[in-house]
């Protein structure tokens, strides 16, 4: 077995092909290709931590979501590269990009599918691809990571059965926020669950970076040009840095 072999190397390699002679497109494409390797890597990781808390294998779900942060991390910093590209690099090929956009990223909507967030409306560019949208509503019929955390509260009597059609939107639950005060105003009395708690916040306190880096790398880009998706560009990207993932573990800091 030879390196290019085991790595698939020709067709990795193969597989840039700009659509026209601006120097930076290289730039563009690859940085996206490697997110999206990275943001493969995050939900083969997030799927597995899911299961491991639904069947109560701790250790290895915590793990698991320490490795998602370190490639959220990884995210994070790959935006220092794609800021070399200027408004007037990026406009010699913006053209060519057509209407494609990374609203259209179904790993982009697998990630926060998993980790919660089940805002059914950004199925929409994914109904032309048939086995994209299975994959993402398998996502959504499922329990995400914080679902399976909730009912991991349950199975320790911190909390009613959170059983629910996990496809629906989940409100925000002021029970939920009391079993969390609860480990957190006894972290010894609850260690793997105080731990499981601060594992979820590390992970969208990473995640709420990378849309930060994205909307301000969008507005030095593109200004407050309306994106190629179809949104409002930087004021939709705005708006998306309200999204919270685990509501009532940043509630319940306000009543520790
Ligand atoms: C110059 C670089 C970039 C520009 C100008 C840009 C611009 C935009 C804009 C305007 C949107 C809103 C949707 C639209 O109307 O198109 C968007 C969404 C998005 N972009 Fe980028 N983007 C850039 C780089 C990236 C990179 C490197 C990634 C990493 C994969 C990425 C991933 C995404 C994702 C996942 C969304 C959907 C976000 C959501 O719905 O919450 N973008 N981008
Ligand atoms: N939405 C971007 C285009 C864009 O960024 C893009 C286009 C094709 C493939 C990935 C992209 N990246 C993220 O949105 C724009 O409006 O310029």
């Amino acid at each position: 077995m030879a390196y290019a072999d085991y790595l698939a190397l020709d067709r990795v390699l193969d597989a840039q092909h700009p659509r026209s002679t601006a120097h930076d497109e290289l730039l563009f494409i690859i940085q996206h290709q490697t997110s999206e390797l990275w943001m493969k890597l995050a939900v083969h990781e997030l799927t597995s931590a899911r299961d491991a808390i639904l069947s109560q294998q701790l250790p290895h779900a915590i793990k698991m979501l320490a490795r998602v942060s370190r490639i959220l991390e990884q995210l994070n910093g790959a935006w220092d590269v794609l800021r070399t590209m200027t408004p007037s690099e990026y406009t010699t090929f913006r053209d060519a990009l057509g209407q494609s956009s990374g609203f259209q990223s179904w790993q982009y909507r697998a990630i926060e599918f998993l980790c919660g967030n089940r805002h059914h409306a950004m199925l929409g560019p994914h109904r032309h691809r048939a086995d994209t949208l299975a994959a993402l509503e398998n996502i959504l019929a499922a329990p995400s990571i914080y679902d399976a955390a909730l009912l991991l509260l349950h199975r320790h009597d911190l909390l009613a059965d959170p059983t629910r059609d996990w496809r629906a939107e989940r409100a925000t639950d002021p029970a939920v926020t009391q079993a969390w005060a609860t480990i957190y105003r006894d972290p010894a009395a609850h260690w793997p669950l105080y731990e499981l708690a601060e594992k979820l916040v590390d992970l969208e306190d990473y995640f709420r970076r990378w849309r930060f880096n994205h909307v301000t790398t969008v507005e030095r880009v593109i200004g407050l040009k309306r994106g190629t998706g179809g949104t409002a560009g930087v004021g939709y990207l705005r708006r998306m840095l309200e999204v919270e993932l685990f509501p009532e573990l940043w509630q319940v800091r306000t009543q520790l």
